[in-house]
């Protein structure tokens, strides 16, 4: 296929891209225009509650998501006594806010406002679940929570994450997802609310389940995903690349990757990667001066495995990397794959820009949310 063909083929998909179905999620704009960010009021932003039982992980995992706080480090936290909210949106190509609730809430507490809390921009309720404690009454409480945050807002999407599995056997995580998957769905069932969909996901801290949990949370609020998804399938079928992520670098959230399979240990791989360029970076990058990030627009990097395996990174922007593994042998073209990232990352600028400059107009119109001062349409910092 040639080159032109494929920029053509990248740019048609671009421009497919529909409009008409503008998300709530907001991304990192600042790309389009270095103040987006400060234009858009905390209210306005989507949230992410994290509801469960007291001790069930909810604040550790905020923590060693978004703040890199290592695993360990999670025993000494304090327990939550109010809803904490945590803006996503200064550090992250993916703009929302993380809502960390205290263990024992109650809604039906009068001063308890679920209008305010699960309507709105509440695009998604995670639920944990303590997997190494007896979890009849964190059942109890999911039904409760999921039942009442559905009366207000059917459109939230409800995660259950089935937490701390690292003290279980293999053995034992198949049976406990299965148990609970079962009784959770025979309540809702019971109490004919059975248009709930619930998704579950076994999680723990000490490895990369967490993340990889968050990540698929994270994709089902992003509805440019599948434009991302054939983005990415162009790219690596030109580039005979086998596996290729896009990652939020400070989370480590992969928000799309093409559509083969994600096999566990290749994801791992890449996280490690990330780990090890960002530390370098600040290591050996940072300008004495400077007070931003080392990882930017610039930063690329190689790494050959002693498997003839390469990983290859190259940023996006500044918040955002595609991080790619593929045979040595394939490698010989570098400068096809170099040219058709550039193709995509063009496309990608598309499909972003259409949404920020349609969501600027659209606020615009509504004058509910001034937007004063800047055209969302600038030129995309990390472009070559
Ligand atoms: N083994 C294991 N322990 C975990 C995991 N996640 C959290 N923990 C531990 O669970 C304990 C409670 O964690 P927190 O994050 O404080 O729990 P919380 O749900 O925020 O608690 P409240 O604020 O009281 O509602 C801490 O000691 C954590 O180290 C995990 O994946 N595995």
């Amino acid at each position: 296929m040639s080159s032109y063909d494929e920029e053509a083929q990248y740019e048609a998909i671009a421009n497919s891209y529909a409009v008409g179905s503008l998300p709530k999620f907001g991304y990192g704009a600042e790309d389009f225009d270095p103040e987006f960010g400060s234009y858009m009021p905390a209210e306005v932003k989507p949230k992410i509650l994290l509801l469960g039982l007291r001790r069930s992980g909810k604040s550790s995992i905020q923590k060693v998501v978004f703040h890199k706080m290592s695993p360990n480090e999670t025993l000494f936290l304090e327990s939550t006594n109010k809803i904490t909210k945590d803006d996503i949106s200064s550090s992250s190509f993916i703009q929302f806010q993380v809502w960390d609730f205290p263990g024992q809430i109650d809604f039906f507490d009068p001063t308890f406002d679920a209008d305010n809390i699960f309507g709105g921009q509440c695009e998604a309720l995670i639920f944990i679940i303590d997997a190494q404690d007896d979890y009849m009454e964190s059942l109890e409480k999911l039904h409760s929570t999921v039942s009442r945050a559905y009366k207000v807002n059917p459109n939230i999407h409800f995660e259950v994450f089935i937490h701390k599995v690292d003290g279980l056997s293999d053995d034992q995580k198949i049976e406990t997802q299965r148990e609970i998957h079962q009784r959770a769905n025979d309540e809702l069932s019971e109490s004919g609310t059975d248009s709930i969909h619930l998704s579950f996901y076994l999680t723990s801290i000490y490895d990369h389940s967490i993340f990889e949990a968050f990540s698929k949370v994270v994709q089902k609020l992003i509805p440019q995903l599948p434009t991302m998804e054939n983005l990415l399938n162009i790219f690596i079928s030109n580039s005979n690349i086998e596996k290729a992520f896009l990652f939020d670098v400070v989370s480590k959230i992969y928000v799309a990757t093409d559509s083969s399979p994600v096999d566990m240990a290749s994801y791992e791989l890449c996280c490690d990667f990330i780990d090890v360029i960002i530390d370098i970076s600040y290591i050996y990058g940072m300008k004495e001066d400077a007070e931003t990030s080392a990882f930017d627009n610039q930063s690329s990097s190689i790494i050959r495995l002693n498997s003839s395996t390469i990983l290859y990174l190259r940023e996006v922007n500044k918040y955002l990397a595609m991080v790619c593994l593929l045979r040595e042998e394939n490698f010989a073209r570098q400068g096809l794959i170099d040219y058709n990232f550039i193709c995509f990352r063009d496309a990608l600028q598309e499909v972003f820009g259409i949404r920020a400059r349609a969501s600027m107009m659209r606020e615009r119109n509504q004058n509910s949310l001034s937007f004063n001062g800047g055209s969302i349409a600038k030129e995309w910092d990390g472009r070559v």
